[in-house]
Parts: structure tokens; sequence; C-alpha cells
């Protein structure tokens, strides 16, 4: 049995229910080493407003995670100014942003074999003056890439996205045939790497209602994605599309397909959470370094309550572990 594998945990805004998902979680034992990267005397406040008895261990890189239940290693990150649920402070947004910098550097550096994240506020981060989109964006900057990948995925469902955090006006215009290959040959690429998919099967929504109508409905669909999509297909990649995304959503597509490519945000994730919230994974692909997070936002109206559920953040962590084995096998194979 080798070093267990370490990962850091973002306990995302303070003021939701970021902080009581990573208490809950150490109630119990894990099977990979989970390093809380927060604010220490917030996790204390939290776990005495909630009656949750678990011990705190300062952690330093190099170090084994605890790993037994009512134990929790943490990596302390100075600046949260107000530990109050259910009420946004501004003041907490370069706090939260710093602990997703040190997650995510730490992972570059080799300290952490993935992150996972709890959820934070995009509001109140931008009302603190801090542009920010969401993770996906701020990781893909400070990894220095020039496109990542926006996934979901249940045990049934993967739905990627091809523009994320977008106003919806905006959309059209972002589906570049660059955009879209660089999105689609990521998506096949990581489908193979970390699901063990030898040739993914990818359903493609087209853009418009009943995918343009042949052009009288749109012509983003003739003019953009099909031709894209005949190149990617020269490329060797398994595409079908574009479809009509109400009807794409079916069993008669479903059943024969991996992962569905939508073109925006509610066109694919609504579904998603329809149809596994709560047990859904949120996973950045094309990125260096493994990262896993929840389905879900900040949840302000039950934090301090004690009623939040952790399935989906389970999820993200045994996700976020399956992930990092991968990649420390795909680095071995480099490697020798
Ligand atoms: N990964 C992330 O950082 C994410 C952050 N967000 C952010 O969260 C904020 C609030 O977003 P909303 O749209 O209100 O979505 P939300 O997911 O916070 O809340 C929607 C509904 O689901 C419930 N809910 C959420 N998580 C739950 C859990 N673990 N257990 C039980 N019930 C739960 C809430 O109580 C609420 O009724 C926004 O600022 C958004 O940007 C949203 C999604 C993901
Ligand atoms: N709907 C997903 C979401 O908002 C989470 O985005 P990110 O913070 O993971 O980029």
């Amino acid at each position: 049995m080798g070093k267990p594998l370490a990962l850091a945990l973002t306990a995302g805004e303070p003021a939701g229910i970021g902080p009581e998902l990573c208490l809950q979680l150490a109630l119990e034992p894990r099977t990979a080493g989970i390093v809380v990267v927060a604010n220490q005397p917030l996790l204390e406040a939290r776990a005495q407003q909630l009656g949750l008895t678990v011990a705190l261990h300062s952690w330093h890189p190099g170090e084994t995670p605890r790993m037994e239940a009512g134990h929790l290693s943490v990596l302390h990150v100075e600046g949260c100014a107000s530990h109050q649920t259910g009420r946004l402070d501004p003041v907490n947004s370069a706090y939260v942003l710093r602990t997703l910098e040190i997650a995510g550097s730490g992972c570059l550096k080799g300290n952490f074999d993935g992150m996972v994240t709890a959820p934070v506020h995009k509001g109140v981060i931008n009302e603190a003056g801090i542009p920010f989109s969401g993770h996906t964006e701020f990781l893909q900057e400070l990894c220095e890439v020039e496109r990542v990948v926006m996934m979901l995925a249940t045990e049934q469902l993967r739905v990627a996205l091809v523009t994320t955090h977008l106003p919806l006006k905006d959309v059209s215009a972002a589906i570049t045939p660059e955009r879209l290959s660089q999105v689609t040959r990521i998506l096949d690429a990581d489908l193979r790497r970390f699901f063990g998919i030898e040739r993914p099967r990818i359903l493609v929504a087209g853009l418009n209602p009943h995918a343009g109508e042949g052009g009288h409905l749109g012509r983003e669909e003739i003019e953009t994605i099909e031709p894209t999509l005949e190149k990617l297909r020269a490329e060797g990649i398994s595409l079908t599309g574009p479809l009509p995304a109400d009807t794409l959503f079916t069993p008669h597509w479903l059943d024969q397909a991996d992962a569905v490519l939508a073109m925006y945000h509610d066109q694919g994730l609504p579904v998603l959470k329809f149809q596994g919230f709560g047990r859904a994974v949120n996973i950045t692909l094309g990125l260096p370094i493994v990262r896993t997070s929840v389905d879900h936002g900040t949840a302000l109206d039950l934090a301090g309550t004690g009623r939040a559920d952790s399935g989906s953040l389970q999820a993200a962590i045994k996700m976020g572990e399956h992930m990092a084995r991968c990649l420390k096998s795909s680095n071995q194979e480099t490697r020798s």
C-alpha cells in the first residue's frame, strides 16, 4: 500500500453550507487524505454552532492527512473577517479566492493530488470589486491553459458545455469553430483518460430550437457547428449532431452515448440537475490538475441548520480520488 492520496478541499463561501459540509465529512473515515483549505476559526465556529465534535489538526505540505472519523487536517488561511451564516460579506471575498489559489498552486507544486471545491458565491466576489465568473475560469487562468471544459456527471449522465458563465446574449458569438473544436477535443481526450472509454460517443446539441430547422430558426448550425463537427469526425472523434436539444435528452439518443455536449450552461445543466441533483459532480476537464466540485451552490438558506445534504460533496471526493489515480498512472506511464 503506497502513500494515501492528499486532496485539497476548499470550504468555499463562509456564509454558505461549504464549511459545514467539510465538517460533516470529517465525521466518517475516509479512503483518501483530505486537507481542508479554510480559515480554522471559521470551522471551529461552525462546528460549535452545529454541535459537531471534530478535532482540527494543522497540516503542512508533505504530511499525511488525517483520515480517521472525527479528525480533520486543515491548511489554515487568514483573512476570513465574518463567520456569520446566511449573510454574505464582500470583505471575505479575497480570503475565498486565496483558498482557491492555495489549493490550485498546491496541486501544481505536487503538494496535493487534486482539489475539490465547496461552493463560492460569484455575486459577492464581484461586489467586492473582483471580477470572477467561477472556479472553472479562475483555475484556467491559474494553470495558464487556453481552454478548459465544464462537465457535470452522475452515474447515468455526463453533460459538458461549450460555453460556461456567459450572459445568454453573448453565447452565439462565443461558439466559434476554434472554441468548439478545442472543447470537443478536450472532452474526447478526458473521457478516454479519466473514464476509460476507448472511443467516446458524444451527442452534440444544436444552439437554436430544432437545431435551426434547416436555417429557418437560426444559422449557427449550418455556418459553424456542422462544418466544425465534420472536421472533428475526420480526426476520429465520434460525434452525433447537431441534434435538437429538446429531444436529445431522451433514451433514444442517450442510450447510445457517453456524453452530451451542450452549447450553453442552461441548455444542459437543468436536465442534469433534474436527473441527479445532490449526486452529481462538477468536473473541470483540460486542466493539468484534478479539480472536482459539488453540483449545488452556497444554499445560504440552509447554512448553519445542519440540513445540507453532503451527497454531492462525497461524490465529488470519490471522483477526485479516481481522477487523481488516473492522472498519477498516466504521468508515470509518460515518464517510463
Ligand atoms: N461550485 C460552485 O461554487 C457553485 C456556486 N454556485 C453559487 O451559489 C449561489 C447560490 O446559487 P443558487 O442558484 O441559489 O443555488 P443553490 O444550489 O445554492 O440553491 C438552490 C436550492 O437547492 C438547495 N440546496 C443547495 N445545496 C443543497 C444541499 N447540499 N443540500 C440540500 N439542499 C441544497 C438550496 O437550499 C436551494 O433551495 C450563486 O452565487 C451561485 O453562483 C452555484 C452553483 C455551483
Ligand atoms: N453551474 C455550475 C457552477 O456555477 C459552478 O461553476 P464553477 O464555480 O465550478 O466554475
